[in-house]
C-alpha cells in the first residue's frame, strides 16, 4: 500500500460532532406550534415538560445512533493517535517522553555537527544515510510512515537497526503537517534529508495515485514545514535518474533535457524538482536535489530487480530479462548504471556538508539560497543480462532465464551518469563496482533470509565478530 494521507482526529471533527447536534435541537425547537401563548400556565408547563423529553429523547437517539462519532482532540501534550498506512495502521507521537526521546536522537555529538531529520529512515538509502550520519556524531531524527509498499518486517529490522545505534525513528507521515510543526517546535534541525518517497517505476502503472500523494502532494508538506521553521533548515532530497527520461544524450548531464518523462513515477520526480525550485525563489530554502542511478546493496528493496532476481533464482523459478525493441540509434542490451548504496551515502553526507544556508526566516526570503542538482551515479552502465551472470555466480545457482520485448513499462533502456559536477562540488567518487557491491549484498541477503545457505557459501563474516544473526537475530550491520 502507498503511503497516505493522515487524519488526525482533531477539534475541527470534534467541533463539527457537536455542531450536528445543535442545529437539529434548535430546529426542532423553533417548529414549536405558537398556541401555547393561549394556554393556562399549569398546561404551559406541562407541555413545555413534554417537548424538553422529547428534544432530550430525540437528542440521546441521535447521539446513541450516530456512526463512530469523533472523538474530542487530545491535549497537546498528550499522545496523539495518527491514521497511516502501517500494518499497525496507528501510531502515537505527542507528550513529554516523546519529546525527550526526540531530542536525545537528534542532539548534536560533535562540534560542528548537523542536527538532521531523515525522512524515509526506515527506507533503503535512509537507513544507511541516517546510520553513517549518527556514526560521525550527528544529531539525527528518523521520520517514516513504513506503509506496506514492501514488506514492513524488513522496515522494521531497519528501524530497529537504527534504534541499536540511537537514531530514533518517528512513526509518522510527511504529509502529517501538525506532526513536521511538532517536530521543527523540538528540535531546531539543522538539515533536512528528505528521502522518503513512492519509489519504483512500474509501479506507478499499478498505483499512479500513491505517487502524487507521496512525491508531489508529501513533497509540498515537508517543504511547508521547512519553509515556517525557525531557523530554517537545508534540505537535501532524492530525485531520480529517471527524470533523463527518453533522453538519449549519453552519459546523462545535469544539462540535459528532463521534460520527457516515460513513467509517472519519473514525471513526479521531475514535478517535485520545479517544486523545490518554487520554495528557493519564495522562501529561500536552501534546496539540493540528488539524482539516484538504480541504488543497490544490503537491506535493499525487495520491488527491485537485484533483489527479487535473488530471491527467484534461489527459488528456481523463472525471471524475466527485457531486453530493447530498439534498433537504430537505441541500444538492444538495457543497461543500468548500478550504483552501491555507500557511494551514494556518500554523495547525500557530502551534500549535506556543503548546502549553503537557508535564508528565509518567519516564512520570508531575506536573500538568495542555494538551489542544486547532482546526478549521483556508479558511471559505468551494465547490461541487465550481466547483472544476471554475476548473481548466478555469486548464488552457485544457474537461473531460469526468460528473456522478453520490453513492456511499455515506464522502464527506459539505459541510465549512465554523468557525475562531474558531483566530482567537483561534492567531492564524490564512487568506488564500488557492482560485482563488490552485490557480494555485499548477497553475503547480507543470504544471512538475513538464509543463515543455513550463508554457511554453505562461507560468506559468512561472524568469524570477524561483525556478522549478521539473520532476520531475527542483532548483530547485523547496516553496511
Ligand atoms: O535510478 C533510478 O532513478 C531508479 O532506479 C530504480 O529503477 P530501475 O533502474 O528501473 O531499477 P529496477 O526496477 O531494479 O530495474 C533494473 C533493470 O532491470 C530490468 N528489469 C526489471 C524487472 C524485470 O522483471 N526484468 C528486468 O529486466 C529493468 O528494465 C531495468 O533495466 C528504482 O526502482 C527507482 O526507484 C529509482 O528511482
Amino acid at each position: 500500500m502507498a503511503p497516505q494521507l493522515t487524519g488526525v482526529p482533531g477539534s475541527g471533527a470534534a467541533a463539527g460532532g457537536a455542531a450536528a447536534v445543535k442545529p437539529q435541537f434548535h430546529h426542532y425547537h423553533h417548529r414549536l406550534p405558537p398556541r401555547h401563548h393561549h394556554s393556562s400556565p399549569a398546561s404551559l408547563l406541562s407541555k413545555l415538560a413534554f417537548w424538553s423529553v422529547c428534544s432530550l429523547s430525540l437528542l440521546l437517539a441521535f447521539l446513541l445512533l450516530s456512526p463512530a462519532a469523533p472523538a474530542p482532540r487530545a491535549a497537546p501534550e498528550s499522545p496523539r493517535r495518527s491514521l497511516h498506512a502501517s500494518p499497525s495502521s496507528t501510531t502515537s507521537w505527542g507528550g513529554a517522553a516523546w519529546e525527550k526521546k526526540v531530542r536525545a536522537s537528534a542532539r548534536i555529538r560533535r562540534s560542528g555537527g548537523h542536527s538532521v531529520l531523515v525522512t524515509g529512515a526506515a527506507g533503503f538509502v535512509g537507513c544507511h544515510a541516517a546510520a553513517a550520519l549518527r556514526r560521525r556524531g550527528d544529531g539525527v531524527l528518523g521520520l517514516d510512515n513504513f506503509n506496506d509498499y514492501y514488506d514492513t518486517a524488513l522496515k522494521r529490522g531497519r528501524a530497529a537497526l537504527l534504534a541499536r545505534s540511537g537514531v530514533y525513528v518517528v512513526h509518522g507521515d510527511i504529509a502529517d503537517a501538525e506532526l513536521l510543526a511538532k517536530l521543527f517546535d523540538v528540535v531546531p534541525f539543522t538539515h533536512v534529508l528528505h528521502l522518503a518517497a513512492q519509489a519504483g517505476v512500474r509501479h506507478a502503472l499499478v498505483d499512479p495515485m500513491s505517487y502524487v500523494r507521496a512525491n508531489v502532494a508529501g513533497l509540498v508538506a515537508l517543504l511547508e514545514a521547512a519553509r515556517a521553521a525557525n531557523p530554517q533548515p537545508a534540505v537535501v532530497w532524492a530525485s531520480s535518474s529517471s527524470v533523463y527520461g527518453l533522453n538519449s544524450h549519453v552519459p546523462f548531464s545535469e544539462h540535459d533535457r528532463t521534460d520527457r518523462p516515460a513513467s509517472l513515477y519519473a514525471a513526479t520526480k521531475k514535478a517535485g524538482e520545479e517544486i523545490a525550485h518554487v520554495y528557493n525563489h519564495i522562501y529561500g530554502l536552501s534546496l539540493t536535489a540528488l539524482r539516484f542511478f538504480t541504488v543497490y546493496g544490503p537491506w535493499g528493496r525487495p520491488d527491485m530487480a537485484y533483489f527479487f532476481f535473488t530471491k527467484d533464482i534461489l527459488a528456481g523459478r523463472p525471471i524475466t530479462i527485457y531486453e530493447s525493441a530498439g534498433g537504430g540509434s537505441h541500444q538492444t542490451t538495457i543497461s543500468r548504471d548500478f550504483t552501491y548504496v555507500d557511494d551514494i551515502v556518500k554523495g547525500c553526507v557530502a551534500a549535506l556538508d556543503t548546502a549553503g544556508r537557508s535564508t528565509g526566516s518567519g516564512g520570508k526570503k531575506r536573500g538568495t539560497a542555494p538551489f542544486r542538482t547532482y546526478n549521483l551515479g556508479n558511471t559505468s552502465p551494465v547490461p541487465v543480462t550481466q547483472l544476471v551472470d554475476l548473481l548466478e555466480k555469486l548464488l552457485k545457482v544457474k537461473a531460469v532465464r526468460k528473456v522478453v520485448k520490453m513492456p511499455r513499462n515506464g522502464d527506459v533502456p539505459y541510465t549512465h551518469a554523468n557525475v562531474s559536477l558531483a566530482q567537483r562540488e561534492l567531492g564524490y567518487r564512487p568506488s564500488t563496482d557492482l560485482q563488490t557491491g552485490l557480494k555485499k549484498f548477497v553475503r547480507w541477503y543470504l544471512e538475513y533470509y538464509h543463515p543455513e545457505l550463508a554457511e554453505k557459501h562461507k560468506l559468512r563474516t561472524s568469524s570477524n565478530g561483525k556478522g549478521s544473526r539473520g532476520r531475527n537475530g542483532s548483530s547485523s550491520s547496516a553496511r
